[in-house]
C-alpha cells in the first residue's frame, strides 16, 4: 500500500517534467500488440489524457498490425511481410484501411472521449495529412511519407483536442497507401518539432537477445542504432522501429523512447518520474 507520504514524493518528483513538458508536442505512437487487450486501451486513455490536462500536446498514432493479420487470415490472404513492411495490394489495402482507419481508430478516440470528449480521429489521407510516394513496386500500395501537413494537427491541439491518427496516406492523386506506423510516427514527430517520441511496444524495448527480456539496451545513439540494423542484430518489426528512433533524433526530437505498452502507465513513468525505462535514443552528442 502506498503511503501519503510517498504519494506526495512522486507528485513533488513529477512537478519539474510537467514544468518542462508543458507547451511541448509529445507523439505517442502505440502497435498493434498492446492494444489487443481492452482495458489496457482504457489505461492508455487515461494517460493520454493526463498528458493533455497538464497542458502537454500529445498526438496519438496507432499500428494494429496483428488486428490486420486476423482481418486478412478471415479473408483466407496470405500475410507477407518484407523487412517488416506488408506487401499490399489493392485488397490487402482495403483490408487495412477497414481496420486501422474504421476499427482501431474509432476504438481509441471512443476510449478518450468516454472519459472526456477531446479525441479527434485523422487519417493520414484526410486532407493530406500524411503524403506519400511508393517505397518499392514490389511492396505494392506502401508509402514513405514525403510530406506531413503538421498544421492540421497544430490547429487540432490550439482546439484544445487531442488527434488520433490513423497511417494510411495518399499520393498526390489521392490514391491511399499503407505506411508502416513506426516511420509514420516518426514523420509526423520531425514535422511537428516534437520534444518526444515515444514508441509503445510489444517488447521491454531493445534487446541484446530478443528472447531474453533482461537484456535490455538502455540507451543508445542514432549512429549505433543504425549500426545494429546493419549487422543483422534486430530483425521484423524492430527494423522500422529502431530506424525510425533514429530518423528521428536525426530530424531534430530531442529523443526517442521504445518502452513496454503492456506495462500499465509506462507513459507516465517514462515522462513524469527519474525513473527511465525502456530503450532511449539521442543523438551523437549524449543530450
Ligand atoms: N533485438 C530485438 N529486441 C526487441 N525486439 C526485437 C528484436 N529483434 C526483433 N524483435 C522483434 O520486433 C518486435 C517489435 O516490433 P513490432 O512487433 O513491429 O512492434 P509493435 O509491438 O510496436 O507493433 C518484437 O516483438 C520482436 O519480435
Ligand atoms: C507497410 C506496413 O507494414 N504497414 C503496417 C501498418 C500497421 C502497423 O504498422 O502496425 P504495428 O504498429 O502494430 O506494427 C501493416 O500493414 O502492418
Amino acid at each position: 500500500m502506498i503511503t501519503t507520504n510517498e504519494t506526495a514524493r512522486i507528485l513533488i518528483e513529477a512537478l519539474p517534467y510537467i514544468r518542462n513538458f508543458t507547451g511541448k508536442t509529445i507523439v505517442v505512437k502505440v502497435g498493434g500488440v498492446p492494444m489487443t487487450d481492452p482495458a489496457r486501451m482504457r489505461s492508455l486513455a487515461k494517460d493520454i489524457l493526463l498528458l493533455h490536462s497538464v497542458g502537454i500536446r500529445p498526438v496519438l498514432v496507432h499500428g494494429g498490425g496483428p488486428q490486420i493479420d486476423v482481418e486478412m487470415a478471415k479473408s483466407g490472404i496470405e500475410v507477407k511481410r518484407v523487412e517488416g513492411l506488408r506487401v499490399t495490394d489493392a485488397e490487402v489495402l482495403d483490408i487495412v484501411r477497414m481496420v486501422l482507419v474504421g476499427k482501431t481508430n474509432r476504438d481509441l478516440v471512443a476510449a478518450i472521449n468516454a472519459l472526456e470528449p477531446v479525441a479527434i480521429g485523422v487519417a493520414g489521407e484526410d486532407g493530406r495529412l500524411l503524403e506519400v510516394e511508393p517505397i518499392d513496386e514490389r511492396l505494392g500500395f506502401v508509402g514513405k511519407v514525403t510530406k506531413v501537413r503538421g498544421a492540421l494537427l497544430h490547429d487540432f491541439h490550439d482546439d484544445g483536442l487531442i488527434p488520433i491518427v490513423s497511417t494510411v496516406g495518399a499520393d498526390v492523386t489521392a490514391q491511399p497507401y499503407n505506411i508502416n506506423a513506426d516511420d509514420a510516427a516518426r514523420a509526423i514527430a520531425v514535422a511537428m518539432g516534437a520534444e518526444k517520441i515515444i514508441y509503445l511496444t510489444g517488447t521491454p524495448g531493445l534487446l541484446e537477445d530478443p528472447s531474453d527480456p533482461s537484456s535490455l539496451v538502455h540507451r543508445l545513439t542514432a549512429t549505433e542504432a543504425r549500426d545494429r540494423i546493419a549487422d543483422e542484430s534486430v530483425t521484423g518489426g524492430m527494423i522500422p522501429k529502431l530506424l525510425a528512433c533514429a530518423e528521428a533524433v536525426e530530424g531534430g526530437v530531442g529523443s526517442a523512447h521504445m518502452i513496454d505498452g503492456r506495462t500499465e502507465h509506462a507513459i507516465l513513468v517514462e515522462l513524469f518520474t527519474d525513473e527511465g525505462i525502456g530503450t532511449m535514443v539521442i543523438g551523437e552528442s549524449g543530450q
